[in-house]
């Protein structure tokens, strides 16, 4: 076996138990850094809890969440989540807040002002112009907040970057176009990023690993290349053919 003790992020024999319930269930997984990584599966497998025990907005029942090989259980929390960014789908703004102040929020707990420079410069990165940081949070679109929210995850210029279905509301058009500015911010800054997606075809497109949960268990782990080509065992599969038949049915109505 593999020696993954130095991966940048390891889950070792985790576990998250609510009541009988095995949300989580001995997952053992080693992730590169650099990597972008897409978490997929059916409703309730535990994506969003494998994910939340890394940032440690839920704590494992067993087992480790390695960062940087520490046990994120040891760390201070304020210093945890200013490496780890995290955008969620109701990405949570608060709203009597500007949207400046809420791009700030986290280096605030940690104790440090953003100038407006740097407001500026996140804005800037989500495609917004600057003028944004003086709004509030009810004055923008569903994709406008949504860009916030990954201008708030990279304020505190993190290494790790968690996203749970962040693009889940949002219409098709506006969410290739933000998929596409997360994937390119993902190599400008070296991140490495773990995104939760009911979405095979953006998990196909956008990440370079795929993971696919079922009861609380990773059954498939392949590339996206793998996939297409038939790996990855029939749950996988299933999930493939989704896409597939629809790309299908669209070539078929081609002149
Ligand atoms: N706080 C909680 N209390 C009780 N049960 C929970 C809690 N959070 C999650 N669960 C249960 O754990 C299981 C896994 O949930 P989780 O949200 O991780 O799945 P998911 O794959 O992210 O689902 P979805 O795609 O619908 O978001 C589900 O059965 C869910 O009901």
């Amino acid at each position: 076996m593999a020696d993954n003790s130095a991966a940048f992020l390891r889950f070792d024999q985790i576990e998250k138990h609510f009541g009988a319930v095995k949300a989580v269930d001995r997952v053992d997984l080693a992730i590169a850094q650099g990597s972008f990584v897409a978490l997929v599966g059916a409703s309730g497998s535990g994506k969003s809890t494998l994910l939340k025990m890394v940032n440690r907005l839920a704590e494992p029942s067993a087992g480790r969440v390695l960062f940087e090989g520490g046990d994120v259980a040891s760390r201070p929390l304020p210093a945890l989540r200013r490496m780890i960014g995290y955008v969620f789908q109701s990405i949570g703004l608060f709203p009597h807040m500007s949207v400046a102040e809420n791009i700030g929020i986290g280096p605030r707990i940690a104790g440090e002002r953003l100038g407006g420079a740097r407001i500026a410069e996140l804005l800037e990165l989500v495609e917004l112009d600057g003028s944004y940081g003086e709004r509030m949070p009810h004055q923008l679109s569903g994709g406008q907040r949504q860009r916030i929210g990954v201008a708030r995850a990279l304020a505190g210029d993190p290494k790790l970057l968690l996203m749970d279905e962040p693009f889940g509301a949002l219409d098709p058009v506006t969410r290739d176009a933000l998929g596409n500015r997360v994937r390119e911010l993902h190599t400008e800054f070296g991140l490495t990023t773990v995104l939760v997606t009911h979405d095979m075809a953006e998990a196909l497109l956008l990440a370079d690993r795929v993971l696919v949960m079922q009861g609380g268990s990773i059954v498939a782990d392949e590339t996206p290349r793998a996939l297409i080509n038939g790996a990855g065992g029939d749950i996988a599969q299933g999930l493939v053919a989704v896409p597939r038949a629809q790309a299908d049915a669209l070539a078929g109505m081609e002149a």
